[in-house]
């Protein structure tokens, strides 16, 4: 029998992606709202009780209340939103994290999918201080670029409806000048660290694709790594997960020789180069003349950064094949 599934929000950016991920798959039958009532609260609340998971691809506010309305016990929540990332009783949805975190999504009922920016700092940084690379204390640095669809239908609308103010092309945008961006909760929480990353993201115009970068004073280190001690304890730490590549430090220095001008590499390295998939890449850079690395996420926004990971939850949560309707 096929697993009954809701998506609340399957209008927005990330819903429409899950719903084109799960449709067709003979083991989900997704039941749908009359878009007339996709505000509704009685309505919701009748169908999310039907259903065996529910995936809420909802404003933070939206969400919360959208947890109130599941009453039927058997009801799994996967959360999109930011609301429930620390939120105490929910399992956090990035199946890679450690050797127990599969365990944990797949037994609880209340799954909260990490950010996009999250996903690729966490990958970065806890894989580095399980293996004693990196003290939990140490002050970091993390700075991203997203696709405009990270903003959602807003930004999305922005970027593809209005016009860039005269003298500009708005290529660039940094943001979360604040330098409280709300992934940095989680990114503390997951990546096992003391305190939050100075975090820097910026919006890019493109739609859709994210790097996230993490550089680091490797000589400055207790263990002093170098390089390729970083790439080895990524390997490691990944290995045999489907949807985690380490590129090598080989690949890295062709990617430095491509951006010297060496042609076919570079798509390794564009932050589109993964859409689509939900697929991570991880790479580490390195100058040991200076002592100073990089490590490097890329990664879909869309993808492994919401729609694909939700997915991947939602598998694990019903108990199918981890990978089914993911690339
Ligand atoms: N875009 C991304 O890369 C990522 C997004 N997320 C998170 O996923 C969630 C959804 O984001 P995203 O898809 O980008 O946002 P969008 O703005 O594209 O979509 C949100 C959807 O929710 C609907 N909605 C809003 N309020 C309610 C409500 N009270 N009841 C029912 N439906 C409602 C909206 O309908 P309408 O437009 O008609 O108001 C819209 O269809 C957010 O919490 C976001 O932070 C997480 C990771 C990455
Ligand atoms: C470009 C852009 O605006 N990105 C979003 C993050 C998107 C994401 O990861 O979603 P959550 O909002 O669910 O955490 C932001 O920085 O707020």
């Amino acid at each position: 029998m096929s697993a009954k599934v809701f998506i609340d929000g399957e209008a927005g950016t990330t819903g429409l992606q899950i719903r084109q991920r799960l449709e067709g798959r003979p083991d989900i039958a997704l039941l749908s709202i009359d878009p007339e009532h996709r505000k509704d609260r009685t309505a919701r609340a009748e169908i999310m009780n039907l259903a065996d998971a529910v995936i809420l691809c909802l404003p933070d506010d939206a969400a919360r209340e959208a947890v109130t309305l599941v009453t039927n016990p058997a009801t799994r929540i996967i959360d999109a939103s930011t609301a429930h990332r620390v939120f105490p009783g929910w399992a956090y949805g990035f199946a890679e994290l450690d050797a127990g975190q599969r365990a944990k999504i797949a037994g609880a009922t209340r799954i909260a999918n990490p950010g996009c920016y999250a996903t690729g700092a966490i990958a970065l940084i806890r894989p580095l201080v399980d293996a004693g690379l990196l003290p939990a204390d140490w002050p970091l640095f993390v700075n991203g670029i997203s696709g405009y669809s990270g903003g959602g239908k807003g930004l999305i609308a922005e970027f593809e409806q209005q016009t860039p103010p005269p003298g500009s092309h708005d290529a660039f945008r940094p943001y979360g000048l604040t330098l409280a961006h709300k992934h940095l909760p989680e990114i503390v929480r997951y990546g096992a660290i003391a305190e939050a990353p100075i975090f820097t993201p910026s919006v890019g115009r493109f739609a859709q694709g994210m790097i996230i970068e993490l550089p680091l004073h490797l000589a400055r280190l207790p263990a002093k790594p170098k390089a390729e001690d970083l790439t080895a304890a990524y390997e490691k730490h990944y290995a045999g997960e489907r949807f985690i590549e380490v590129l090598g430090v080989e690949d890295a220095a062709a990617v430095q020789k491509a951006r010297a001008g060496a042609a076919g590499f570079h798509a390794l390295i564009d932050p589109e180069n993964l859409n689509d998939t939900n697929r991570l890449r991880i790479m580490v850079f390195g100058n040991e003349a200076n002592g100073q690395g990089l490590a490097l996420a890329l990664l879909d926004n869309l993808g492994k950064g919401a729609s694909g990971a939700a997915v991947q939850n939602l598998n694990l949560s019903l108990g199918l094949e981890e990978a089914s309707g993911l690339e």
